[in-house]
């Protein structure tokens, strides 16, 4: 099985695609971009067979990219992997004067930045391991990232300065598994749908909720992006506690497609969550 991430290895994500290659899967049959765009279009046009894609963060919220590539391709979602994301600040010395790291690392580490390094450069790279990578050359520069990537490569071994630096404890990232959408599922515990009314009117958002309220399904998150066809208007990506192969399911999204009849719906498909410990 091939499966793309971001990389460069040593990412987050290159950790939870390890869960997807199984057990005696080596990392050989990952491959890496430093596009989350790039990872979906990879699996639309056949060149690996899963991609591996951050969705969410407890701390950060959305990643937004992702959502979008979600909504402009026409793949499948076959697996939830959520993790615990523990960051650590990695640097040749002490003395530097820039953190390099992935946006959302940064941002779950905003008040641990502020109340110690308060006159360091934020700067915002592809991913963590990207930023270790920097740091690795750069006397200047600390990246955050899992701590094992200080010691990746033994010949440009970097201290760690500090664990745990994430804004809580408890912090973790929901990761999907995409697939050609040929593999789409009808088993799972939960199912994702992304929503374009292209209208507007008010209750519009209740009725489109009011199928899986009546069926009993719950909402297990519903977020909204621009659709970038103008000011105000949406995309919902919408994920419920229930599968495809129940019929009520299969009612409540045939009612929603009855209602957005100048817009449309996508069912990504339906799939089960794994925790995975790295
Ligand atoms: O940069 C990485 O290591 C990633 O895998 C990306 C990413 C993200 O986009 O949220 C994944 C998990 C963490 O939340 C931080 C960064």
């Amino acid at each position: 099985m091939k499966v793309i991430t971001l990389g460069p290895a040593g990412t987050y994500s290159h950790r939870a695609a390890r869960a997807v290659v199984g057990e005696d899967g080596d990392d050989e049959a990952i491959s890496f971009t430093e596009s989350v765009t790039d990872i979906v279009a990879s699996v639309v046009e056949g060149e690996a067979d899963r991609g591996v894609v951050p969705i969410e963060n407890s701390i950060e919220g959305s990643v937004t990219e992702s959502l979008d590539a979600l909504t402009d391709s026409d793949v499948a979602v076959v697996l939830e992997l959520v993790t615990p994301i523990r960051h650590a600040l990695l640097a040749q010395s002490s003395s530097f004067s820039r953190v390099v790291s992935h946006a959302q690392a940064l941002a779950q580490c905003r008040s641990y930045l502020e109340a110690n390094h308060p006159d360091v450069t934020q700067e915002a790279v592809a991913s963590t391991a990207r930023g270790v990578q920097i740091a690795r050359d750069d006397p200047t520069a600390a990246a955050i990232a899992h701590p094992d990537t200080a010691s990746d490569t033994p010949d440009g071994a970097l201290r760690v300065l500090a664990e745990d630096i994430q804004d809580r404890t408890s912090n973790a990232t929901r990761f999907v598994v995409v697939a050609p959408v040929s593999e789409r599922q009808e088993a799972g515990g939960k199912t994702s749908i992304v929503v374009y009314p292209n209208t507007n009117y008010p209750g519009l958002l209740l009725e489109l909720l009011e199928p899986f309220a009546e069926r009993d399904i719950n909402l297990s998150r519903i977020e909204s992006r621009p659709s970038g066809e103008r000011l105000g208007d949406y995309v919902f990506h919408v994920d419920v506690a229930a599968g495809l192969y129940e019929d009520r399911t299969q009612e409540a999204i045939e009612v929603v497609e009855s209602l957005v009849g100048g817009g449309w719906v996508r069912t990504l498909g339906s799939y089960d969550t794994r925790h995975v410990l790295y």
